[in-house]
């Protein structure tokens, strides 16, 4: 069979990235202890080209070489957001806009439930009972401060709940404990978490599959807060138009990608903790206090691809170079909070969490004609969002959210910030809620002043009081607003004649 395009195999998304010249061969043996996040860490902040490391010290058998920052920015400025729209087929000069509307496009459309095939590439070699021994895997140390190596940062985390027809695919972290167990933050309110509850209540340990290095569109799916009960295998089906190919495991009745690079599968148990973390979260924090006593993972089967499977890794941190739990996390936040609040009757023509913020924030970019028509004001308007908001499991991370014009794009942050320094009057414009569940991730809450698991959000009015009901009463004082067009384009075509 043919290769699938680059949004549904993960080892052609590779092959498109070294297409792109967007991805660095590195053949030098480089350490899992450290080395590997660090130059994975670099490559986001510098936006250089994703590293796949071709010789891990400690790899053997096939297992396994490393992918970072598939979901970096990429190394060519011309498209910033190459990398990440490969992820869903789109041409290299899509914007994040666009990223956006497609994750959107198969709202409302009925799901296409995937097809079981009988075997595929990540069936090649088989690991079971003995033959595991995931202290032997080059699983590498991500920051110097996190409590064990963390080999899954960029799986699908599969688990499906005990009673309802519900698969949920998400991205969950989990580092290896010892010979065949792992253990891994499993944080209410997530949809894993609810599944896992379900289990507990009914007293059996929860069957799990993680598949590394799935297909990039399933990542980004299994990323997306969509809603509760809805199986992201089948919103992917919808996405592409066609069904996904999953093969079943080995040693319980869960599906995963046929074509992902790793699969491990087991059960977690819903009796036995261990200790996880610290770990460098997507803040760019790791607290040292972090005890977070969290489910373990049996790992029952290890399954890959022959030709020496690749492990992607995520290396959270500050996003001054974003990575995936900015990118990924942040963007497809904004995407159902748009959703939502447009599903609601709000004029909200678009949402982005900026990374400047840290994905804390996100910017609400509303119509301002249409906002006339509801006869409304600041006041209203802003509890109306926040009630919506942070009420909702999508808009769970969010704890600042700027209601900004359509003169403000809000996937640039210097137009947001600019509007909410200059329009937002302290004391006046703030509209705060302390009664919503908190992102206890966020340090002012794990590590404030107030209580860790509520409260600390805001909504900010960036609108003038007129904006609510007429057209702006200014001339916005830059080069694109400040002059007519004649002139303008008088300026532009003389430029290069003045040498300036
Ligand atoms: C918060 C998370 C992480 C962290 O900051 O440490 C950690 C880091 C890694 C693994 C790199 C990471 C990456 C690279 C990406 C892209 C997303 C996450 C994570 N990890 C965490 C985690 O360990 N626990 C968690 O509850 N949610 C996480 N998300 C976000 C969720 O995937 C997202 O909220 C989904 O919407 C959840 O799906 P549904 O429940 O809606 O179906
Ligand atoms: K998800
Ligand atoms: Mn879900």
């Amino acid at each position: 069979t043919s290769t699938p395009p680059p949004h549904l195999d993960f080892r052609a998304f590779v092959d498109a990235l070294r297409s792109d010249d967007d991805l660095a061969d590195i053949n030098a043996e480089v350490d899992p202890n450290l080395e590997v996040a660090a130059v994975t860490r670099r490559a986001y902040e510098l936006q250089s080209k994703a590293p796949l490391f071709h010789n891990i010290k400690g790899a053997h058998d096939g297992l396994f070489r490393i992918l970072g920052a598939s979901g970096g920015l990429s190394s060519d400025p011309q498209f910033p957001y190459r990398r990440l729209v490969r992820h869903v087929g789109l041409s290299p000069n899509a914007s994040l806009g666009d990223f956006i509307d497609k994750m959107l496009s198969a709202k409302g459309k009925p799901g296409i439930p995937p097809v079981h095939v009988e075997t595929g590439p990540c069936k090649e070699n088989k690991l079971f009972g003995n033959d595991i021994d995931l202290t032997k895997l080059p699983a590498p140390l991500l920051n110097k401060a996190d409590g064990g190596n963390y080999i899954q940062t960029m799986g699908i985390n599969i688990v499906q709940h005990p009673t309802k027809a519900w698969v949920n695919w998400s991205i969950a972290r989990a580092m290896v404990l010892d010979k065949t167990r792992m253990v891994g933050l499993i944080m209410k309110p997530q949809h894993i978490a609810r599944i896992y509850a379900q289990w507990m209540e009914s007293g059996k340990d929860m069957p799990f599959a993680i598949a590394l290095g799935a297909p990039p569109i399933a990542v980004m799916a299994s990323s997306m807060p969509l809603p509760e009960g809805v199986t992201e295998s089948e919103y992917v089906g919808a996405l592409c138009g066609e069904p996904l190919e999953l093969v079943k495991c080995e040693t319980n009745d869960l599906y995963v990608p046929a074509r992902s690079e790793i699969v491990i599968e087991g059960t977690v148990s819903i009796t036995e903790r261990a200790k996880e973390g610290p770990f460098g979260e997507m803040h760019g924090y790791s607290f040292l206090d972090e005890e977070l006593m969290e489910p373990i993972y049996n790992v029952a089967a290890i399954t890959y691809r022959s030709g020496n499977a690749i492990l992607p890794i995520s290396v959270p941190g500050r996003a001054t170079g974003p990575d995936e739990t900015h990118t990924l996390i942040g963007t497809l936040a904004s995407a159902e909070i748009r959703q939502l609040l447009q599903e609601n009757g709000l004029p909200v023509l678009n949402v982005f969490t900026p990374y400047e913020t840290q994905v804390i924030w996100a910017a609400v970019q509303v119509d301002r004609k249409k906002l006339w028509e509801l006869e409304t004001n600041a006041e209203e308007f802003c509890r109306k969002i926040g009630q919506l908001v942070f009420r909702r499991k999508c808009g769970m991370q969010i704890h600042r959210l700027l209601i900004v014009g359509d003169d403000i794009d809000p996937f640039n942050f210097k137009d947001v910030i600019w509007s909410y320094a200059s329009r937002c009057r302290p004391g006046m414009d703030e509209y705060h809620f302390e009664d919503v569940a908190a992102y206890p991730l966020v340090p002012y809450m794990s590590h404030g002043p107030g209580a860790k698991l509520t409260g600390g959000k805001v909504v900010a009015n960036c609108l003038l009081p007129h904006e609510y009901k007429q057209e702006q009463m200014w001339v916005t004082c830059d080069f694109e607003n400040g002059y007519p067009e004649e002139i303008k384009e008088r300026v532009l075509r003389r430029w290069s004649d003045f040498g300036l």
